[in-house]
């Protein structure tokens, strides 16, 4: 417990288990147990205070001294690390080092700019200009600026809320993946290339003008020659492979190096998360992976006889690659787009059920599970299907943490708190002993005051006589009543997040440290409650009986899915 209040209040995660560890093994430590053991008391100048000191000093000169052996010990195997992270980076790191310059001196000069425009007012500096270019916002625009690898860094600062700060996370989540367009010559290069033939041998036609251009792909529609099947190809952007492996080898070299002058955080286990990084990264620029990915979700459809209801793109193979994915194109609309979908469908709110009842089946039956659920990724189709796209980003998850998770969800609805305290006591690793009433208590002040903050909501909503469900209900009117809808979205959407970052926490404070796969899931919960304010703002998700979380599946018939 002394370790846990000792952690308790901190904001980031590395810095609580610093403290957590230095608190647990320096003299301080050991004085805490001595003094415990032989029930000394401490007066300044005793005998025992001096005895103490001198334990104290010799204890703390061992341990620098040890650690000093360490370092000297680790230097050869740093320097041999780094020298040969160097070699396998090559002349590409220079051109990245260069690259970086650049951005850092472009973002500088937005933040030189904002700080001109503030000095020029009366009122105190933001904090995020106090903070320049460490600050979540100006290193957001760096990210962005650095182009994919750093991209993805800031999205997987997003979706990882036990590692990062959470202003960090918040400001992560607008983290855009716009990039230019690569011309379609060398599109046509890269296809050559990769499909080993003439383009024309394969394809009927391609359209020159990308669908989308993201920085890791770039996507243009097409037709096959023969049977005339209308596709999309997937075509990874040229050098991405180059740019992302020097970028990931300069984070690696300096987490080692972070790892090398403060042992302690690799207790942390930076470089295990820097590696980790690498490794999903890496997968997700191998389209052979994604196809996998795609397959499995197929089969999974087929095997439950879900494919009247969902779909996801079939891979045709025989012009796939490592770096070029053609698949079936889809024709349909993002799961936002309210208009469309209540133009295709009689019930919009049918068609988020099966969404809903097809992912979270996919949780346990699928090999992996769709960690992308964005707008952008799950369709309405033309037939009244759910498309599924983009299998870039998957997890998986087991059925013990998902069988928490499960409990966790219901708590949130029934609002159990005790329940949801044992259920993220499950999730979550930890060695220490959890005083689950107390857990269960501070959840409960969570959930309360995010309560407290929506009626004070409604309450301002009402006194400038806007219901949310009547602005909700009258979405498709004029351009104020659409601002007055998205409006409201964001703000919900904020407190859910602001929620959810919360409970990570507090969850933390206890000594708990979630699976990726946690932030993972809740993530995807989010995109879902943002489909069903704008779907089915009637429905409770978590609780209605028409949407059948996985283990209900179990005992349920398919009727669910119709
Ligand atoms: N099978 C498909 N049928 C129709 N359109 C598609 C298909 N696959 C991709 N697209 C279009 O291309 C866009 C980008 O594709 P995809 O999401 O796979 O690429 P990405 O680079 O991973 O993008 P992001 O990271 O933004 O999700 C999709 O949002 C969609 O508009």
């Amino acid at each position: 417990m002394a370790v846990v209040s000792a952690v308790r209040g901190g904001r980031w995660p590395l810095f609580q288990r610093h403290r957590q560890i230095s608190s647990s093994s320096s003299t301080m430590g050991s004085w805490g147990s001595l003094r415990s053991r032989r029930h000394l008391s401490f007066r300044p100048n005793s005998k025992r205070f001096a005895l103490f000191a001198r334990y104290s000093q010799s204890q703390s000169q061992d341990l620098f001294s040890s650690r000093l052996q360490d370092s000297v010990e680790n230097l050869p195997k740093l320097v041999e690390d780094i020298v040969q992270t160097s070699i396998n980076t090559g002349p590409r790191g220079a051109l990245r080092m260069a690259q970086g310059i650049q951005a850092v001196i472009g973002v500088g000069g937005e933040w030189l700019s904002d700080m001109s425009k503030s000095t020029n007012s009366t009122a105190e500096l933001p904090i995020q200009l106090q903070l320049g270019l460490l600050s979540p916002f100006y290193l957001r625009r760096l990210f962005e600026r650095m182009g994919a690898t750093y991209i993805k860094l800031g999205q997987f600062i997003a979706s990882a809320p036990t590692l990062f700060p959470p202003e960090y996370v918040q400001e992560f989540q607008n983290c855009f993946d716009r990039a230019p367009v690569v011309p379609f010559d060398e599109i046509k290069t890269i296809l050559r290339e990769e499909l080993g033939r003439p383009i024309e041998s394969v394809y009927e036609y391609v359209d020159p003008t990308p669908i989308a251009s993201a920085s890791i792909a770039q996507v243009h529609g097409a037709r096959l020659r023969g049977s005339q099947e209308d596709v999309v190809i997937k075509v990874l952007k040229p050098g991405i492979e180059d740019i992302l492996v020097a970028d990931l080898n300069f984070v690696y070299v300096v987490a080692r190096l972070l790892e090398f002058l403060n042992p302690e955080l690799s207790r942390a286990s930076l470089v295990g998360i820097v590696k980790d990084i690498r490794e999903s990264m890496l997968e997700e620029v191998d389209f052979q992976k994604e196809a996998a990915n795609i397959e499995s979700f197929r089969r999974y459809l087929e095997a439950v006889g879900l494919t009247q209801q969902a779909t996801a793109p079939k891979v045709y193979y025989q012009c796939s690659t490592k770096r070029v994915l053609t698949m079936q194109r889809l024709y349909g609309v993002p799961l936002t787009d309210l208009d469309t979908i209540s133009s295709l469908v009689s019930s919009p709110e049918t068609s988020l059920i099966t969404a809903l009842n097809v992912w979270f089946g996919s949780l346990l039956a699928c090999e992996t599970f769709h960690a992308d659920v964005h707008a952008g990724n799950l369709w309405l189709l033309r037939d009244g299907r759910i498309g599924f796209l983009d299998f870039g980003i998957v997890g998986r998850i087991s059925p013990k943490t998902w069988a928490a998770m499960e409990v966790f969800l219901e708590s949130i609805a029934t609002e159990e708190y005790e329940a949801m305290a044992s259920a993220l006591i499950e999730m979550g690793a930890t060695n220490t002993n959890v005083d689950s009433k107390a857990f269960a208590r501070d959840l409960e002040k969570i959930f309360s005051s995010i309560k407290a903050s929506i009626i004070t909501y409604i309450f301002l909503q009402r006194l400038v006589d806007l219901d949310t469900e009547v602005v909700i209900a009258t979405a498709r009117g004029t351009n104020t009543t659409a601002t007055a809808v998205s409006a409201n979205v964001i703000v919900d959407e904020r407190q859910m997040n602001a929620l959810f970052l919360d409970v990570v926490r507090v969850s933390e404070s206890y000594g708990l440290k979630f699976p990726r796969e946690f932030a993972l899931l809740m993530k995807q919960l989010l995109y879902f409650d943002r489909y069903t304010r704008l779907l089915a703002p009637n429905l409770n998700m978590l609780q209605d009986q028409r949407v059948s979380i996985a283990s209900n599946r179990r005992s349920n018939s398919r009727d669910n899915f119709r």
